[in-house]
């Protein structure tokens, strides 16, 4: 069970929740996770990877196999995707997404979406990756991590709140942060394809996952500097339906 120590006092958005470790965080928005399914059978789920949701993503498989929620009629779409990796490649976000979720619960393969980082003419893919989440009706709930420079997605700082899926270059920090799920920095690609802030902006709900002190600083920003291409999960403040989800190691510096 989820056991948040405090939680914002007001319905205003954002919402803060603390909890008191990454394990109860992970538990947490596995739990929204699961009662939107259960909630809405056909809902629309935006996914992420990285490391931060792996335990998030190991609880909805637990609940799936204790007979607690059904994906059968689930649409998934992913945020990003590094340009160059094939969705086979060990490093490819279709790879981690199928080893951490996909190939663990009965979710229609057909249904998941994870942008192409090989095709011949991402930019093109990207305006069809667009048009395939408005076919679906739109995101019901969009799942984010945080890097350490207030990245969402691959929304690097000094991406603007209306950007949409495109071709982004990453930053050297990305590049160096990312480099520990590869055997050098060198292998890690310089550019991928990924939502924008406004593409995720339209997502009905939004809930960020951020669990350790390496995103502290990242999180005050994102919650208490004003809303700027400069930090862009500070563009956040804008949703009317989003929830932070934080350990206290990630909540620690908010004042
Ligand atoms: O969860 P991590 O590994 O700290 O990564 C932070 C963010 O950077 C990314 O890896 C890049 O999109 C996201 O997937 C993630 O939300």
């Amino acid at each position: 069970m989820s056991n948040p120590v405090s939680q914002s006092s007001n319905t205003s958005s954002p919402q803060v929740i603390v909890c008191a470790d990454e394990a109860s965080a992970s538990r947490k928005v596995a739990d929204m996770i699961v009662a939107a399914v259960n909630a809405k059978p056909s809902v629309v789920l935006g996914l992420a990877t990285g490391g931060t949701p792996v335990k998030t993503y190991a609880n909805i498989v637990e609940d799936f196999r204790a007979g607690k929620v059904d994906f059968r009629n689930v649409t998934s779409f992913n945020l990003d995707e590094y340009i160059g990796l094939s969705g086979t490649h060990p490093q490819s976000f279709r790879h981690f997404m199928e080893l951490q979720l996909f190939n663990h619960i009965n979710i229609d393969p057909s249904k998941t979406f994870v942008p192409e980082g090989c095709g011949d003419d991402p930019a093109a893919h990207a305006a069809e990756f667009e048009k395939r989440i408005a076919d679906a009706g739109g995101i019901d709930l969009q799942l984010l991590g945080i890097g350490h420079n207030g990245h969402i997605a691959f929304n690097e700082p000094g991406s603007s709140a209306d950007s949409r899926t495109r071709v982004v270059g990453l930053t050297q920090s990305t590049i160096e942060k990312n480099a520990r799920f590869f055997d050098s920095e060198d292998e890690v690609p310089k550019t991928a394809i990924t939502m924008g802030i406004g593409t995720i902006l339209e997502a009905k709900q939004i809930v960020l996952l951020a669990t350790g002190t390496g995103k502290a600083e990242a999180i005050r920003l994102s919650l208490q500097a004003s809303p700027s291409d400069d930090v862009p999960a500070s563009w956040l403040a804008k949703h009317p339906q989003v929830t932070f989800v934080l350990d206290e190691a990630a909540a620690s510096e908010l004042a």
